[in-house]
């Protein structure tokens, strides 16, 4: 087995310096034809985006396998990371899988069962495997997340709790942090939340939810955000990735 390390060390690398990157989260449910696909890779090609994140909360039907091997061959350059909503997601195509416990929820299953049922698996696969602690944050509505985990959010405004299921996540052993406001969050992770974070941690973090204007996904960066993870504001803007990582890579630049 030669397990790589590419992502980790990509996050990590975002993490220990003024860098920041870009995440485009396409859902396997608006890949309806090859074009699609297609059209897909040329956009995250043309934006430079930094890594492909392919998931949901649930799928109505499951050709994720098909999707990332499709990538593989379109844009090979672009990672591909698996954000599963649960364990039937799982495929080995993938580049890495963020090996998600849910760890601001109380719900067993997210927390530890559906990594027991993919664990073979994954012993079998040279996936990169992303030990991620994922905190759902309240986004001021229910979003689908919050439904099929049956978990309450942690509050946007009481970073102190955060802190410490962040700290917690890490003396258990998990290695990258995900603050998520859910899908189509109508208030996205708050700066404040961010900032505490990053004031007592030092793994990686990705910030996503609702982060759908240039404006909102800067004061994420701003806060501290290494990486940042757009979904549904691409569909309404297209050229959103593309001005994100305009923005990112002037950062670089003024970071040299
Ligand atoms: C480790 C493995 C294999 C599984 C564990 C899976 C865990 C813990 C998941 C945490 C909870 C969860 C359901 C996360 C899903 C996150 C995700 C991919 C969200 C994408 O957005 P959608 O919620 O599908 O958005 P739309 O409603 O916009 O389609
Ligand atoms: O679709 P959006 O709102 O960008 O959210 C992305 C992702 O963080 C949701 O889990
Ligand atoms: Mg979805």
């Amino acid at each position: 087995m030669n397990r790589k390390n590419r992502v980790g060390t990509f996050l990590e690398e975002l993490a220990n310096s003024a860098k920041k990157g870009i995440a485009w989260l396409i859902d396997p449910d608006d890949i309806r034809t090859t074009e699609d696909l297609e059209n897909a890779a040329e956009a995250a090609i043309r934006a430079k985006v930094d890594l492909l994140f392919v998931g949901g909360s649930i799928l109505q039907r499951n050709h994720v396998d098909q999707i990332l091997s499709h990538l593989a061959l379109l844009c090979p350059e672009i990672p591909t990371v698996l954000f599963p909503g649960n364990a039937l997601q799982f495929s080995p195509k993938a580049d890495a899988l963020l090996f998600l416990s849910l760890i601001s929820g109380r719900n067993p299953d997210l927390l530890i069962g559906q990594h027991v049922q993919i664990a073979p698996l994954l012993e079998k696969s040279d996936i990169e495997i992303l030990p991620t602690g994922y905190m759902l944050v309240d986004g001021g509505e229910k979003t689908s997340v919050h439904y099929i985990s049956q978990t309450i959010p942690l509050p946007n405004h009481h970073p102190d709790l955060t802190v410490a299921t962040a700290l917690a996540g890490k003396f258990l052993g998990l290695r990258y942090f995900y603050l998520d406001a859910g899908s189509g969050a109508p208030q996205p992770v708050s700066m404040e939340l961010i900032k505490a974070f990053k004031k007592r941690m030092t793994e990686p973090l990705i910030v996503g939810g609702g982060l759908n204007s240039l404006e909102k996904i800067k004061n994420a960066f701003f806060a501290g955000a290494d990486l940042v993870v757009v979904g549904n504001g691409i569909g309404k803007n297209p050229e959103l990735l593309a001005e994100a990582k305009a923005f990112v890579e002037s950062l670089r630049v003024m970071a040299n």
